[in-house]
């Protein structure tokens, strides 16, 4: 299963818009050539239609000159001919070639589907108006962007196809009044049938009981496309459910309340209060510490969470991601039940992971790993380095991997430590919904947390989530410290 998976990394999307760039090249050169012949055949035309009025003019003088009448002669029983072989010559066909060829690079229907379910997830987590989206307010912000009637009806289908009828119908909603502002036109090849849309958006009405709704829109639909008999069966159908149903309840909109995970996603859980929790230079972990101390402040104390600022230098980030870059795939996560590692709706990012000796940067990077957190790197796990994609996210899991026979050689993940590669403009928060704990994405910030309580059972406080990003291309870099080569760092007191 080779899925690209287009929108699960924002970086690794970027060659899909030079793809596009090369197709619309590939059409430019098109019209080119459609120019080319045009042009042609125009002037030709000119040419020929002077010379005919010309000798239209005394049609017997002009024949009565042998010369006019053998060249008459020979251009019809010639020159037509040419023309027709001429116009029928299709146009562009390496041009058409070219397309047919990039077909396979295009995204599929998956991609689409999954584009639209991270978009759907961003409205939702974040409670975000359609109408709004679709003008590119997102989440209280303006942007310069809004979607077309093709881009909202395509998020419309999507939606009824999952049986989401109300946000179905507000989309397509979207899509009819995006058609009625007389600045907005879509060229023929991408033509949208009003009709159709009526009639699906009806379709949505009727699955909320709004009848008297649907078959009003279903009336509009009929003064667009009066023969057909399909629209009116169904405006007569509607008609007898407003008749036989009088009481039908419209299913409402629901108000969305958010629980504890977008609580925190949306930057609501109060702030610490805790007079324990400080900001300190930490100089004690380590040697190293000694002469460079790190900023360290105190997030939690159970479970014991830090955070160390500038913990990794703009410059040390872009040799990371330089690294990480071209090697970037579809994340997985392992099945509770198989083991096996499974792409999953619920991790929606790329990644790859660097081996600890990858360069000279990996091994400082591990060695500070090991000074912030006090912990061996003996038996770890590789840096793993991640990029989010369109509304990329991980939901609420546990880092701990639960002991198989894989796991057990090296122990369980006793910590985490991640360090966020970029800020994200909007959303991407890590959220520790059990503890109402979030900490939102800052360049160069590493976090460090303890999966495991100090007699080696998980900590189930330390359930944690990535919130969808909004606006962003949100990077992070994880180390999963294991536990059996730290029975001299953190030794395990019995409760
Ligand atoms: O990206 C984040 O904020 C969290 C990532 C995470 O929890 C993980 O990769 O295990
Ligand atoms: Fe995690």
């Amino acid at each position: 299963q080779d899925e690209k998976s287009h929108c699960t990394s924002i970086a690794g999307m970027t060659n899909l818009l030079h793809l596009e760039a090369q197709l619309i090249d590939n059409l430019s050169n098109y019209a080119d050539e459609l120019e080319n012949k045009l042009l042609t055949v125009r002037g030709y035309v000119t040419e020929m239609r002077a010379a005919s009025r010309k000798a239209q003019q005394d049609s017997v003088a002009h024949l009565s000159n042998p010369l006019n009448s053998f060249s008459l002669i020979r251009r019809m029983h010639e020159d037509w001919i040419h023309w027709q072989k001429y116009m029928k010559q299709p146009v562009g066909q390496q041009q058409v070639k070219y397309l047919n060829e990039q077909r396979e690079q295009l995204p599929s229907s998956t991609d689409l589907q999954e584009a639209a379910e991270a978009l759907y997830r961003i409205h939702v987590t974040y409670d975000l108006k359609i109408s709004d989206m679709a003008k590119g307010l997102l989440n209280g912000r303006q942007y310069n962007v809004s979607l077309s009637a093709l881009d909202s009806y395509a998020l419309g289908k999507f939606l009824y196809d999952q049986q989401i009828f109300e946000d179905a119908g507000n989309w397509i909603y979207q899509a009819i009044n995006w058609l009625q502002n007389k600045q907005n036109v879509l060229a023929l090849p991408l033509q949208l049938d009003q009709a159709e849309l009526l009639q699906v958006y009806a379709e949505a009405l009727i699955k909320l009981k709004r009848y008297a709704d649907a078959q009003k829109v279903l009336q509009t639909a009929t003064t667009l496309k009066k023969d057909s008999f399909k629209l009116l069966i169904r405006k007569s159908e509607v008609e007898t459910l407003i008749r036989t149903e009088p009481n039908a309840v419209p299913k409402l909109i629901k108000k969305r309340v958010g629980g504890k995970y977008e609580k925190g996603c949306r930057g609501q859980y109060a702030p610490a209060t805790s007079s324990r929790l400080h900001c300190v230079y930490n100089s004690t972990n380590s040697a190293f510490l000694r002469l460079a101390p790190l900023k360290m402040e105190l997030l939690q104390l159970d479970p014991y969470m830090v955070l160390y600022h500038d913990a990794i230098s703009p410059r040390e980030i872009e040799d990371l991601q330089f690294l990480a870059m071209p090697r970037l795939k579809r994340a997985k996560v392992v099945d509770q039940v198989t083991h096996r590692n499974m792409m999953v709706k619920e991790r929606t990012s790329k990644v790859t992971w660097l081996g600890d000796a990858t360069n000279a940067f990996t091994m400082r990077l591990n060695k500070r790993i090991e000074d912030m957190s006090g912990f061996t790197m003996y038996g770890s796990e590789m840096l793993q380095v991640m990029n989010y994609g369109l509304g990329g996210h991980y939901a609420s899991h546990y880092d701990f991997l639960n002991a198989t026979s894989k796991t057990r050689l090296n122990g369980d993940r006793i910590a985490t430590v991640m360090f966020y590669l970029s800020d994200v403009e909007q959303g991407g928060a890590t959220v520790f919904p059990k503890i109402q704990k979030a900490v939102f994405p800052q360049r160069g910030t590493a976090i460090i947390w303890y999966n495991l309580k100090e007699n080696g059972d998980f900590d189930t406080n330390t359930i944690h989530a990535a919130c969808p990003v909004i606006v962003g291309s949100k990077w992070v870099c994880n180390k999963w410290i294991r536990e059996n080569e730290q029975m001299f760092r953190r030794p395990c007191l019995k409760q």
